[in-house]
């Protein structure tokens, strides 16, 4: 079996603290103050106060009381969780450590914190989470780099990134203080167990006399996902609570990789302490997705190829990829956008209705619709490039100009693709995507066109274009986040003339409260070992299954892209390849 990248550490299954399974609660059966609408309470975020405990009589996944905790010189024992009956029996350590320390404390650990990701998008969602009182009265915060900062210079880089963006905004500057007194830095190499080591002594010193409970994020290139992971779960997890990782994408560039991430992952957790973060799951409406599906009786009844003529999922950025060329250069859009977010999303829309609203109950779902879908046929991909472009005065750089890309990049920064699901429900129905970068504007969209209404009385008064006549249900993600149907009604008046109208829940009319960034809703679910929003190890097996053949022969075949202006609608092949299935694409801005 190949080695886990460059890493020379032993494969063994140890885990010096309790897999999440063993300390977090089950969201069926156990429910948190947040999903039972419950205020919170600063001190019952991450433990489980004892008024809940005693309601819902919350315990461990693997059924022992929270106070039962794993560690490494414990007691060893198997584990019989759904995903270990997939990948095989799991050793788990189970260590009895009596009923003492009650108040919890969780730690959280930015790997990679000099990085992008952490400054524009960790940070500022753990400040949110903290102001809006989610986070427990007790927790730390860690920077983890090879950078050398002090506490003082992260604090300073740290406080750049926060705004007090929430609607709330009281005491502010307070908060903000209070907050970053909470943070720290601390400077290692990232392969290194002895910086690990060094972390964990001071990670103790801030637990002390609590049960700690310590969150790793992986903010930092793929290439050293494994080493840290080996570093954390074998110097620095916790002694006695739960110890669980965020991993951000790429999950590897294709079946292989992926599936030997997985196994190397593995090597030092359980599949229940690895969280894979797809930041599109966090968002409000892809959340609101299910609740529109399966809480209005209207629209579950009308969703199958019975009614619905196609499904476009739609990704689009008015910009291109300045600064992160070099990373881009070797995955493209397809795999940045397309095979994740856009998948993702569509896995929701399509799934089944689940047993339940736990996480494994969803995740069977979605990995049930993946599995029927057929893997993407070359023939219905389109891809593209942009190319630079003088509008106004102004001059827009091409892709290939980006000093990190090649000159003779071939690698998509656009592509649409018909993909279709093989079951009884969306049977010959394309699900149509497209993702593109520099293009003329920013939104993410899911569009289901209905069909036409059959022998409709009043084809005589919509004019030339019955296709116009249509429904469409709109769920537009970002940006002005809403949910419009576009209907068709008569024009008052004597005569029979037809209009079509849109009727509209945008969200900012209705609800005054700002929508939290997705990272807060995803870092929140994390402390809270929920899983349903983190893609579990067959989901993403199910999602590569799908990709990688067209990927390699897009590669093999060195298929050129068709060019785009920066800022243009994108290469006209993306419109006859909805043509082939007479599709329309729809506009995102109507
Ligand atoms: N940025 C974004 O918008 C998004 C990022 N992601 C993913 O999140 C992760 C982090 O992204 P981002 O913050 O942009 O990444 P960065 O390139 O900014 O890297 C993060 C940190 O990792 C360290 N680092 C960078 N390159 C190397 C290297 N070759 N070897 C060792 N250490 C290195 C650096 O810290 P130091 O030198 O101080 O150790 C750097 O500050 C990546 O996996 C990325 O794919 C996912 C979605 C969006
Ligand atoms: O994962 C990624 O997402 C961003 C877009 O995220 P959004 O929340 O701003 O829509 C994209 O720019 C980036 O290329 C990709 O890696």
């Amino acid at each position: 079996m190949a080695s886990c990248f460059n890493t020379t550490a032993s494969t063994s299954l140890a885990l010096s603290s309790p897999s999440s399974s063993s300390a977090s609660v089950k969201h069926d059966k156990y429910l948190s103050r947040r999903q039972l609408g419950l205020p919170q309470t600063q001190k019952t975020r991450f433990g489980v106060s004892a008024q809940l405990r005693k309601r819902f009589q919350v315990k461990s996944s693997n059924g022992y009381p929270l106070s039962v905790v794993s560690s490494q010189d414990g007691l060893t024992k198997k584990s019989p969780t759904k995903e270990h009956a997939q990948n095989g029996p799991v050793d788990e350590v189970v260590h009895f450590s009596g009923p003492t320390q009650t108040e919890t404390t969780v730690s959280i650990t930015v790997v990679g914190a000099s990085g992008d990701l952490a400054k524009k998008k960790i940070f500022p969602a753990l400040f949110a989470l903290f102001y809006e009182g989610f986070l427990s009265e007790h927790f730390t915060i860690f920077g983890y780099a090879r950078s050398k900062l002090t506490d003082e210079e992260l604090r300073e880089m740290i406080s750049r990134t926060l705004t007090c963006r929430i609607d709330n905004r009281e005491n502010c500057e307070a908060k903000m203080d209070q907050f970053l007194q909470r943070c720290f830095f601390h400077s290692g190499q990232y392969g290194s167990e002895a910086d690990f080591m060094e972390l964990d002594k001071k990670l103790r010193e801030k637990e002390v006399g609590r049960l700690p409970n310590r969150l790793f994020y992986l903010s930092i290139p793929p290439n050293i996902f494994i080493d840290v992971v080996r570093c954390a779960s074998q110097s620095a997890s916790s002694p006695s609570g739960w110890t669980r990782i965020i991993v951000e994408k790429p999950f590897g560039r294709d079946s292989e990789s992926s599936g030997e991430l997985t196994r190397c992952l593995k090597q030092y957790l359980t599949e229940d302490q690895i969280f894979r973060i797809d930041h599109y799951l966090g968002k409000e409406l892809v959340e609101n997705l299910s609740v529109l599906r399966f809480s209005n009786l209207v629209f579950e009844p009308l969703w199958s190829r019975q009614y619905i003529r196609n499904v476009q999922l739609i990704f689009s950025e008015d910009f291109g990829t300045e600064g992160r060329g070099g990373y881009f250069d070797s995955y493209g859009i397809i795999r940045d956008i397309m095979q994740n977010h856009l998948l993702q999303i569509l896995a929701l829309f399509a799934m089944e209705t689940p047993v339940s609203l736990d996480a494994e109950d969803i995740r069977n779902e979605k990995v049930k619709v993946l599995r029927s879908m057929r893997p993407l046929q070359l023939d219905d991909v389109v891809v593209g490039q942009y190319k630079g472009h003088t509008k106004g005065g102004r001059t827009y750089p091409a892709y290939t100009d980006d000093p990190t890309v090649p000159k003779n990049s071939l690698t998509p920064t656009f592509a649409a693709a018909a993909l279709f699901i093989d079951n009884a429900r969306w049977d010959g129905v394309p699900f149509l995507m497209k993702a593109g970068k520099a293009l003329h504007n920013k939104g993410a969209e899911i569009r289901v066109q209905f069909r036409h209404v059959p022998g409709n009385l009043y084809k005589r008064s919509f004019g030339t274009d019955l296709e116009k006549s249509t429904n469409e249900l709109v769920i537009r993600v970002q940006p002005d986040e809403a949910i419009y149907l576009k209907i068709n009604n008569k024009i008052p008046g004597l005569g029979m003339r037809l209009d079509r109208s849109t009727l509209n829940l945008l969200y900012s009319s209705k609800y005054t409260k700002e929508i939290p960034d997705a990272y807060e809703r995803l870092l929140l679910d994390a402390i809270e070992g929920e899983r349903r929003l983190f893609i579990r190890s067959d989901e993403l097996d199910a999602a590569w299954a799908l990709f990688t053949p067209l990927l390699k022969e897009l590669e093999q075949k060195k298929i050129a892209p068709e060019l785009y202006p920066y800022g243009s609608r994108g290469p006209v092949g993306a419109h006859y390849l909805a043509a082939k299935y007479n599709v329309r694409w729809g506009d995102l801005s109507s």
